[in-house]
């Protein structure tokens, strides 16, 4: 359905500092003051990298996708911002304070304790089971891709790779491959381009690891992936290569202190049959329970 979109004036939309680059787009930290006073709100603004203007179409499609999602673990979309000089777009959501959720972990992981990264993976469910009940697949689902609001609320960002699941089919199949983070991929997304609701579970156990890890760059999946992978392979003999060592059942080591419990639930979601993979419903159970084991 079409959207009533909020339109931001670009006179009105005051740059203050780069905030990152993501799927072909760059995303800047602004403050949309019309009274001129600083009392506007700060919000964050993404636009196509100039180069990219080729991706236009897949942009409005990420707005459209972002603009109809309404979810209190999902960054909020606060409209859009027609640039009439570079005849393009610039999509507004809401700025989070605290940043992306890789740099957060890196400045308070000594006050996190496991109850904490719990609570982050059930408000990232809680998202994902949202987005599944639109037949959405995030598809780049990574603690990249995760930003936080407060010290008690985490959200998902980042829509720029998420599609809509066909009504009469339960995956969506991708033709280009594009620059794939295959190391939070599942194996049918990495051999067959295929994506799923269970896909997406794959990445959600990836991202346990990930927040069990603190986040730390020497645990990251892609290191300890290589590392398993040996020989520096590149490009396609490294998905293949995967993929293989996946199918003779290794998987990324349990983090260090990691309560068996949330580890097992890892390997659930890194079942090779996704069909094997439990629902994000179920992961809610899972992790809920593992809340209260924490509490004893
Ligand atoms: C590409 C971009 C900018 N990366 C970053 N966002 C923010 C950042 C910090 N606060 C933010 N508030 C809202 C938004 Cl959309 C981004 C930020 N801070 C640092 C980033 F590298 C981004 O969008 N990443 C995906 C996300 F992390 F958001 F999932």
């Amino acid at each position: 359905q079409q959207q009533q979109h909020d339109v931001f004036e670009e006179r009105h939309l005051r740059f203050i500092s780069p905030l990152g680059k993501g799927n072909f787009g760059s995303v800047e930290l602004c403050r949309y003051d019309p009274l001129g006073d600083n009392t506007g709100e700060l919000v964050a603004v993404k636009q196509l990298q100039p180069n990219k203007q080729a991706n236009m179409v897949d942009f409005q499609k990420e707005i459209q996708t972002i603009s109809s999602l309404h979810c209190d673990y999902i960054v909020k979309y606060r409209g859009i911002c027609y640039s009439a000089g570079r005849l393009s777009m610039r999509l507004v959501m809401e700025y989070l304070p605290y940043g992306t959720l890789i740099g957060y972990m890196e400045k308070n992981k000594r006050n996190i304790n496991n109850r904490r990264l719990l609570l982050f993976a059930s408000q990232i469910c809680k998202g994902m089971e949202y987005l599944q009940s639109l037949r959405y697949v995030h598809r780049d689902l990574a603690a990249r891709n995760i930003l936080v609001a407060s010290d008690t609320l985490v959200k998902i960002a980042d829509f720029g790779l998420t599609k809509i699941i066909p009504f009469d089919k339960e995956y969506y199949r991708v033709t280009k491959s594009g620059e794939s983070p295959i190391f939070w991929y599942a194996p049918e997304s990495i051999s067959e381009y295929i994506f799923s609701h269970k896909s997406d579970v794959w990445s959600f156990g990836v991202v346990l690891h990930e927040l069990f890890s603190f986040c730390e760059l020497s645990r990251n999946p892609k290191r300890l992936s290589l590392q398993q992978l040996g020989a520096d392979l590149r490009g396609p003999m490294m998905a293949v290569q995967l993929v293989n060592v996946l199918k003779d059942n290794w998987r990324l080591p349990s983090p260090p202190l990691c309560p068996p419990k949330v580890y097992s639930m890892m390997l659930q979601c890194w079942s090779l049959n996704s069909e094997d993979r439990p629902t994000f419903c179920q992961l809610q159970d899972l992790i809920e329970s593992s809340i209260q084991d924490e509490r004893e």
